[in-house]
Protein backbone atom coordinates (compact mmCIF):
# COMPACT_ATOMS: atom_id res chain seq x y z
CA UNK A 1 0.00 0.00 0.00
CA UNK A 2 0.90 3.84 -0.61
CA UNK A 3 1.86 5.52 2.43
CA UNK A 4 0.18 8.96 2.35
CA UNK A 5 3.98 10.40 3.24
CA UNK A 6 5.38 8.97 0.21
CA UNK A 7 3.43 11.90 -1.56
CA UNK A 8 4.87 15.10 -1.58
CA UNK A 9 3.62 18.29 -2.72
CA UNK A 10 5.87 19.87 -5.17
CA UNK A 11 6.07 23.79 -5.35
CA UNK A 12 5.46 25.68 -8.53
CA UNK A 13 6.87 28.61 -9.27
CA UNK A 14 4.18 30.87 -11.31
CA UNK A 15 2.08 30.93 -8.22
CA UNK A 16 -1.52 31.31 -8.02
CA UNK A 17 -1.02 35.21 -7.08
CA UNK A 18 0.68 35.72 -10.42
CA UNK A 19 -1.90 33.62 -12.39
CA UNK A 20 -4.87 35.79 -10.58
CA UNK A 21 -2.58 39.47 -10.79
CA UNK A 22 -2.46 38.79 -14.89
CA UNK A 23 -6.07 37.54 -15.09
CA UNK A 24 -7.22 40.91 -12.70
CA UNK A 25 -9.75 38.72 -10.97
CA UNK A 26 -9.87 36.30 -7.90
CA UNK A 27 -9.76 32.30 -8.35
CA UNK A 28 -13.32 31.23 -6.83
CA UNK A 29 -15.97 28.48 -6.78
CA UNK A 30 -19.72 29.11 -7.38
CA UNK A 31 -21.17 26.26 -6.24
CA UNK A 32 -24.73 25.72 -7.46
CA UNK A 33 -27.08 23.41 -5.59
CA UNK A 34 -30.59 22.25 -5.52
CA UNK A 35 -32.84 20.20 -7.18
CA UNK A 36 -33.08 18.26 -10.60
CA UNK A 37 -34.74 21.27 -12.76
CA UNK A 38 -34.61 24.14 -10.06
CA UNK A 39 -32.49 26.17 -12.72
CA UNK A 40 -28.84 25.83 -12.11
CA UNK A 41 -27.60 25.19 -15.22
CA UNK A 42 -29.76 27.36 -16.85
CA UNK A 43 -28.56 30.08 -14.18
CA UNK A 44 -25.16 29.19 -13.96
CA UNK A 45 -24.91 28.95 -17.74
CA UNK A 46 -26.10 32.75 -17.79
CA UNK A 47 -23.98 34.01 -15.38
CA UNK A 48 -20.83 32.17 -17.51
CA UNK A 49 -22.37 34.33 -20.37
CA UNK A 50 -22.56 37.35 -18.72
CA UNK A 51 -19.17 37.18 -17.27
CA UNK A 52 -17.67 36.20 -20.80
CA UNK A 53 -18.81 39.13 -21.74
CA UNK A 54 -17.17 41.18 -18.92
CA UNK A 55 -13.96 39.32 -20.75
CA UNK A 56 -13.79 37.72 -17.63
CA UNK A 57 -11.71 33.58 -17.68
CA UNK A 58 -14.04 31.02 -16.85
CA UNK A 59 -14.93 27.52 -16.66
CA UNK A 60 -18.03 26.19 -16.63
CA UNK A 61 -18.83 22.60 -14.65
CA UNK A 62 -22.17 20.80 -15.13
CA UNK A 63 -22.90 17.75 -13.49
CA UNK A 64 -24.62 16.48 -16.65
CA UNK A 65 -21.73 16.78 -18.31
CA UNK A 66 -18.80 15.81 -16.17
CA UNK A 67 -21.25 12.02 -15.71
CA UNK A 68 -20.00 12.00 -19.26
CA UNK A 69 -16.36 11.09 -17.92
CA UNK A 70 -14.92 12.26 -14.97
CA UNK A 71 -17.94 10.75 -13.07
CA UNK A 72 -19.24 8.64 -15.85
CA UNK A 73 -21.67 5.53 -14.69
CA UNK A 74 -20.50 1.86 -14.40
CA UNK A 75 -22.57 1.19 -17.70
CA UNK A 76 -20.32 3.79 -19.86
CA UNK A 77 -16.60 2.80 -18.48
CA UNK A 78 -17.53 -1.31 -18.98
CA UNK A 79 -17.22 -1.77 -22.91
CA UNK A 80 -13.40 0.00 -22.68
CA UNK A 81 -12.21 -1.14 -19.22
CA UNK A 82 -14.31 -3.89 -18.05
CA UNK A 83 -16.38 -4.79 -15.31
CA UNK A 84 -14.12 -4.97 -12.18
CA UNK A 85 -12.89 -1.28 -12.96
CA UNK A 86 -16.60 -0.19 -13.90
CA UNK A 87 -17.66 -1.28 -10.63
CA UNK A 88 -14.74 -0.01 -8.67
CA UNK A 89 -14.58 3.78 -10.41
CA UNK A 90 -17.93 4.53 -12.30
CA UNK A 91 -20.50 6.69 -10.17
CA UNK A 92 -23.90 6.72 -9.80
CA UNK A 93 -26.39 8.18 -7.42
CA UNK A 94 -26.65 6.29 -4.01
CA UNK A 95 -24.88 8.22 -1.17
CA UNK A 96 -21.39 6.84 -1.84
CA UNK A 97 -21.27 7.50 -4.98
CA UNK A 98 -22.53 11.34 -5.08
CA UNK A 99 -20.13 11.51 -2.03
CA UNK A 100 -16.92 10.60 -3.94
CA UNK A 101 -18.89 12.46 -7.33
CA UNK A 102 -18.67 16.08 -5.17
CA UNK A 103 -15.06 14.82 -3.65
CA UNK A 104 -13.74 14.66 -7.41
CA UNK A 105 -15.73 17.85 -8.48
CA UNK A 106 -14.69 19.48 -5.18
CA UNK A 107 -10.80 18.94 -6.03
CA UNK A 108 -11.03 19.72 -9.78
CA UNK A 109 -12.59 23.40 -8.77
CA UNK A 110 -10.28 24.12 -6.48
CA UNK A 111 -7.21 23.05 -9.15
CA UNK A 112 -8.98 25.80 -11.66
CA UNK A 113 -10.05 28.45 -9.18
CA UNK A 114 -6.02 28.10 -7.84
CA UNK A 115 -5.59 28.92 -11.56
CA UNK A 116 -7.13 32.16 -10.96
CA UNK A 117 -10.24 31.45 -13.04
CA UNK A 118 -13.94 32.24 -11.83
CA UNK A 119 -15.17 28.71 -11.82
CA UNK A 120 -18.92 27.44 -11.55
CA UNK A 121 -20.57 24.39 -10.72
CA UNK A 122 -23.90 23.25 -11.10
CA UNK A 123 -24.09 20.13 -9.41
CA UNK A 124 -27.37 18.34 -7.50
CA UNK A 125 -24.92 17.74 -4.13
CA UNK A 126 -27.88 17.22 -2.13
CA UNK A 127 -25.58 16.37 0.80
CA UNK A 128 -24.53 19.32 3.51
CA UNK A 129 -21.09 16.89 4.38
CA UNK A 130 -20.21 16.50 1.14
CA UNK A 131 -20.70 20.42 0.46
CA UNK A 132 -18.76 21.72 3.52
CA UNK A 133 -16.11 19.34 2.64
CA UNK A 134 -15.61 21.19 -1.06
CA UNK A 135 -15.83 24.30 0.75
CA UNK A 136 -12.78 23.37 3.27
CA UNK A 137 -10.74 22.02 0.43
CA UNK A 138 -11.50 25.22 -2.05
CA UNK A 139 -10.61 27.61 0.78
CA UNK A 140 -7.29 25.49 2.11
CA UNK A 141 -5.85 25.78 -1.26
CA UNK A 142 -6.77 29.01 -1.05
CA UNK A 143 -8.61 31.39 1.43
CA UNK A 144 -11.88 32.24 2.97
CA UNK A 145 -14.63 33.47 0.70
CA UNK A 146 -12.90 31.49 -2.60
CA UNK A 147 -16.26 29.42 -1.97
CA UNK A 148 -19.76 30.76 -2.65
CA UNK A 149 -22.50 28.53 -2.29
CA UNK A 150 -25.58 29.36 -4.23
CA UNK A 151 -29.14 27.52 -2.80
CA UNK A 152 -30.84 27.49 -6.02
CA UNK A 153 -34.19 27.11 -4.27
CA UNK A 154 -36.81 25.88 -6.42
CA UNK A 155 -39.88 24.37 -4.54
CA UNK A 156 -39.91 21.16 -5.55
CA UNK A 157 -43.53 21.18 -7.15
CA UNK A 158 -42.48 24.09 -9.47
CA UNK A 159 -39.33 21.39 -10.60
CA UNK A 160 -41.73 18.62 -10.84
CA UNK A 161 -43.92 20.70 -13.14
CA UNK A 162 -41.41 21.45 -15.27
CA UNK A 163 -39.45 17.88 -15.90
CA UNK A 164 -37.47 18.95 -18.80
CA UNK A 165 -35.50 15.25 -19.25
CA UNK A 166 -38.97 13.51 -17.92
CA UNK A 167 -37.04 12.03 -14.95
CA UNK A 168 -39.55 12.95 -12.32
CA UNK A 169 -42.16 11.62 -13.95
CA UNK A 170 -40.35 8.14 -14.26
CA UNK A 171 -39.04 8.55 -10.60
CA UNK A 172 -42.42 8.32 -9.87
CA UNK A 173 -43.36 5.62 -11.32
CA UNK A 174 -39.87 3.75 -9.36
CA UNK A 175 -38.08 3.29 -12.64
CA UNK A 176 -35.55 5.92 -10.93
CA UNK A 177 -33.77 4.81 -7.72
CA UNK A 178 -32.53 7.51 -5.40
CA UNK A 179 -34.09 10.27 -6.93
CA UNK A 180 -33.40 13.45 -5.69
CA UNK A 181 -36.40 14.83 -3.62
CA UNK A 182 -38.47 11.91 -4.60
CA UNK A 183 -36.76 8.72 -3.00
CA UNK A 184 -33.38 10.34 -1.65
CA UNK A 185 -32.91 13.57 0.50
CA UNK A 186 -32.12 16.87 -0.52
CA UNK A 187 -30.26 18.66 2.34
CA UNK A 188 -30.60 22.19 1.63
CA UNK A 189 -27.65 24.59 2.55
CA UNK A 190 -28.32 26.80 6.26
CA UNK A 191 -26.37 29.55 5.43
CA UNK A 192 -25.33 29.92 1.85
CA UNK A 193 -23.56 32.81 0.45
CA UNK A 194 -26.54 33.32 -1.39
CA UNK A 195 -30.16 32.14 -1.58
CA UNK A 196 -32.12 32.50 -5.10
CA UNK A 197 -35.53 32.30 -4.76
CA UNK A 198 -36.35 30.34 -7.76
CA UNK A 199 -39.77 29.63 -9.19
CA UNK A 200 -41.22 33.29 -8.87
CA UNK A 201 -41.17 35.68 -12.00
CA UNK A 202 -38.10 35.91 -12.20
CA UNK A 203 -36.14 35.11 -15.40
CA UNK A 204 -32.35 33.02 -15.42
CA UNK A 205 -30.47 36.36 -16.66
CA UNK A 206 -32.07 38.38 -13.77
CA UNK A 207 -30.91 35.78 -11.23
CA UNK A 208 -27.71 35.40 -12.49
CA UNK A 209 -27.21 39.13 -12.63
CA UNK A 210 -28.06 39.15 -8.71
CA UNK A 211 -25.20 36.48 -8.48
CA UNK A 212 -22.66 38.87 -10.50
CA UNK A 213 -23.56 41.76 -7.89
CA UNK A 214 -22.24 39.62 -5.09
CA UNK A 215 -18.96 38.66 -6.88
CA UNK A 216 -18.41 42.78 -7.57
CA UNK A 217 -19.71 43.46 -4.04
CA UNK A 218 -16.78 40.74 -2.71
CA UNK A 219 -14.02 42.09 -5.28
CA UNK A 220 -14.01 39.03 -7.25
CA UNK A 221 -14.16 40.60 -10.32
CA UNK A 222 -11.19 43.18 -9.46
N1 LIG B 1 -31.29 9.57 -9.04
C1 LIG B 1 -31.03 10.80 -9.51
N2 LIG B 1 -31.07 11.88 -8.67
C2 LIG B 1 -30.78 13.10 -9.16
N3 LIG B 1 -30.45 13.36 -10.45
C3 LIG B 1 -30.40 12.32 -11.31
C4 LIG B 1 -30.68 11.00 -10.87
N4 LIG B 1 -30.56 10.17 -11.95
C5 LIG B 1 -30.20 10.91 -13.00
N5 LIG B 1 -30.10 12.22 -12.63
C6 LIG B 1 -29.63 13.26 -13.55
O1 LIG B 1 -28.29 13.52 -13.17
C7 LIG B 1 -28.11 14.87 -12.82
C8 LIG B 1 -27.53 15.02 -11.42
O2 LIG B 1 -26.17 14.70 -11.43
P1 LIG B 1 -25.23 15.36 -10.36
O3 LIG B 1 -23.87 14.89 -10.68
O4 LIG B 1 -25.47 16.82 -10.31
O5 LIG B 1 -25.77 14.69 -9.01
S1 LIG B 1 -25.09 14.71 -7.57
O6 LIG B 1 -24.53 16.04 -7.35
O7 LIG B 1 -24.06 13.67 -7.54
O8 LIG B 1 -26.18 14.42 -6.62
C9 LIG B 1 -29.46 15.53 -12.82
O9 LIG B 1 -29.24 16.72 -13.54
P2 LIG B 1 -30.02 18.09 -13.27
O10 LIG B 1 -31.43 17.78 -13.66
O11 LIG B 1 -29.37 19.05 -14.20
O12 LIG B 1 -29.87 18.46 -11.83
C10 LIG B 1 -30.39 14.56 -13.52
O13 LIG B 1 -30.56 14.96 -14.85
N1 LIG C 1 -35.78 31.51 -13.80
C1 LIG C 1 -36.43 30.60 -14.53
N2 LIG C 1 -37.70 30.83 -14.92
C2 LIG C 1 -38.36 29.91 -15.65
N3 LIG C 1 -37.84 28.74 -16.07
C3 LIG C 1 -36.58 28.46 -15.71
C4 LIG C 1 -35.81 29.36 -14.93
N4 LIG C 1 -34.59 28.82 -14.73
C5 LIG C 1 -34.61 27.61 -15.36
N5 LIG C 1 -35.80 27.42 -15.97
C6 LIG C 1 -36.20 26.24 -16.75
O1 LIG C 1 -36.27 25.14 -15.85
C7 LIG C 1 -35.84 23.95 -16.50
C8 LIG C 1 -34.75 23.29 -15.67
O2 LIG C 1 -33.62 24.12 -15.67
P1 LIG C 1 -32.15 23.53 -15.56
O3 LIG C 1 -31.22 24.68 -15.62
O4 LIG C 1 -31.94 22.43 -16.55
O5 LIG C 1 -32.19 22.92 -14.09
P2 LIG C 1 -31.12 22.02 -13.33
O6 LIG C 1 -29.78 22.23 -13.98
O7 LIG C 1 -31.17 22.51 -11.92
O8 LIG C 1 -31.62 20.62 -13.48
C9 LIG C 1 -35.38 24.34 -17.90
O9 LIG C 1 -36.41 24.03 -18.82
C10 LIG C 1 -35.16 25.84 -17.80
O10 LIG C 1 -35.43 26.49 -19.02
Amino acid sequence: MTNEEDIVWHETTVDRVSREARLGQRGVVVWFTGLSGCGKSTVANELDRQLNDLSHATMLLDGDNIRHGLCAPPAKLEPEHGAEFANRFGLGFGAIDREENIRRIGAVGALMASAGLITLTAFVSPYRQDRDRVRQIVEASGKAGDFIEVFVDTPLEICEARDPKGLYKKARAGEIKHFTGISDPYEAPEKPEIHLAGGDDRTPDQQAAEVLEVLKTRGILG
